[in-house]
């Protein structure tokens, strides 16, 4: 009898955006060895997420996915008892992940066939215990930038030489492989070392290094800085990183799949009638909303930039009281009553040169639209990578999560974004002026066209041409990552000790 393909173990986090992209990635990994896809197979391991609103969209995915025709099976674990006592979101994450090892090793100890890698969200790091003790590869998987995997490998070098807050630092933080940044970018697990959010940063940075790889979304060409401090051990001094393996861009499909025959979205309908590169996109990923104060500004900015537009407005979350969040932080937003929100005759206004969509967009559609010249985004990884496929510059306007470590790279670093001016003090706000400032000059064509939105325009551009290449076989660097990891994951495959 055949020996049962190696298999690949997920164990994604419940967020789409975590989930998906990981999924995506391991479905490269499997049809990257030639064999049709029959070399490995992959096991994803459910956990029964937190929230019902999560639970759905993980059960959407699993229905999906199992029609796929691909080797995919779904092993669901027992479900466990939410930590009752974290105060912090990503406390919660890791944490409810965490009381799943026992199980995560039950499932792994049973698979029956050799194991070429546990995958392991970074919010699941510290299982790389459960791997070793089965003595079964384990990659770490890692959904965000290259810098901020750096940041978070740095950071028990960062804790033991910066004693005091980031923002009591004078001056700049110090991150192997990006240039000098400002305390107010860095991301928000970490801008309070009070917070056990904090502690299990610097606790998951920590175990990152004893993983057998780590698999990135990104490629060398798009973050080289980060990716080579980390290659050359400048991260942890003294210590070697786990070989990274940049197999990105992978742009996930989640619900973006169509129906050809079916009419074209009203957005893109609407897109359609707008001439090249006149569009500027607002969006802002899964999480994002804005309160009314904020609404009026943006509404201000934009009948003022003079521009065309197509946003993406949302509404709070049905849960917006304080302390009545989901624990995981992932309370989505709800569709916008646009008569409620925006200012009595904004539509009527900008008829015909813009469209306010109060709902889900179909952003990568959307980004992939001709008519689009440029994108006002929260700074998501996913949605940069996304815009960066399409080559369309960046306006980032940071609210949650990593973002703004995000969005100085963009800016400074790629140099794919123009600046927006956001007050981290004052819940991300931004004026009206500065938005339109940076509207103006990210679309540019008007008298007063800054060099800062040219050089955007021209770096996004050739991101485009660097993002496909990068993932062509015959010489793509990201081609040739997979090619090293699924070389690593044939000779590292074992049958996990019982
Ligand atoms: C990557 O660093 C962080 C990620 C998150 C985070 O947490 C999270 C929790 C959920 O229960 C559901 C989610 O959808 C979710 C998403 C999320 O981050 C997003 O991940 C994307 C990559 O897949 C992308 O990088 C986006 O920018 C993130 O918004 C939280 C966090 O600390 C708050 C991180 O540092
Ligand atoms: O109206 C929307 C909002 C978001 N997205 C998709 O949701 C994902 C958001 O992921 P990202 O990492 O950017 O941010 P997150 O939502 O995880 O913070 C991206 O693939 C977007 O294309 C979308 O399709 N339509």
């Amino acid at each position: 009898m055949a020996t049962p393909a190696p298999a690949l173990v997920l164990l994604p986090e419940w967020g789409s955006g975590h989930l998906m992209s990981m999924l995506e990635s391991c479905k490269r990994v499997l049809l990257a060895g030639g064999g049709g896809g029959r070399e490995f197979s992959i096991t994803l391991l459910v956990m029964r997420p937190p929230t019902d609103e999560a639970g759905s969209e993980v059960e959407a995915h699993v229905r999906r996915e199992a029609a796929s025709g691909l080797d995919i099976r779904f092993h669901r674990l027992p479900a466990v008892d939410p930590p009752a006592d974290a105060t912090g979101v990503e406390e919660f994450i890791a944490r409810y992940i965490h009381l799943h090892a026992p199980h995560v090793r039950d499932a792994v100890a049973g698979m029956g066939r050799p194991v070429a890698a546990l995958v392991l969200d970074m919010f699941a790091a510290p299982m790389v215990d459960v791997a070793r003790d089965l003595g079964v590869p384990s990659y770490v998987f890692m959904s965000s930038t290259g810098a901020m995997l750096a940041l978070m490998l740095h950071l028990p070098v960062l804790h033991d030489r910066v004693t005091v807050e980031f923002h009591e630092v004078d001056g700049e933080v110090d991150v192997p492989g990006l240039p000098p940044l400002p305390p107010a970018s860095m991301p928000c697990p970490v801008v309070d070392k009070k917070s056990p959010n904090y502690t299990w940063f610097v606790r998951l940075g920590d175990r990152f290094m004893d993983a057998t790889g780590i698999i990135a979304n990104t490629a060398d060409e798009l973050e080289p800085g980060p990716l080579a401090a980390i290659a050359d051990g400048r991260c942890v001094p003294g210590r070697a990183a786990p070989p990274v393996y940049p197999i990105g861009p992978v742009l996930s499909l989640g619900n973006a799949e169509k129906d050809s025959s079916e009419p074209p979205h009203e957005c893109i309908a609407w897109l359609d009638g707008q001439p090249p590169a006149s569009v500027v996109f607002l969006c802002f990923g899964s999480m994002g909303w804005f309160e009314a104060a904020q609404v009026v500004e943006i509404t201000a900015a934009l009948e003022r930039s003079g521009h065309r537009f197509l946003w993406v407005l949302r509404g709070p979350p049905p849960a917006a009281e304080p302390g009545a969040g989901a624990p995981d932080g992932s309370e989505h937003p709800t569709d916008a009553n646009l008569d409620e929100l925006l200012p009595e005759g904004f539509l009527q206004r900008t008829k015909g040169r813009g469209m306010v969509w109060p709902t889900w967009a179909p952003q990568k559609d959307i980004l992939a639209h001709r008519a689009i010249g440029g994108f006002v985004t929260h700074g998501g990884w996913n949605s940069v990578l996304e815009s960066l496929w399409h080559g369309v510059p960046m306006a980032p306007w940071p609210l949650y999560a990593e973002q703004h470590l995000n969005a100085f790279e963009l800016v400074r670093d790629m140099g794919v974004a123009v600046p927006l001016g956001v007050d981290r003090e004052r819940d991300n706000f931004v004026e009206a002026a500065e938005l339109e400032r940076a509207v103006r000059s990210l679309m540019g064509g008007g008298a007063s066209e800054e060099e800062e939105g040219r050089k955007a325009r021209e770096k996004a551009a050739e991101m485009k041409a660097v993002c496909r290449s990068a993932v062509a076989a015959g010489g793509g660097s990201s081609h040739a990552a997979l090619q090293r990891l699924s070389e690593a994951l044939h000779q590292g495959a074992a049958l996990p000790k019982k």
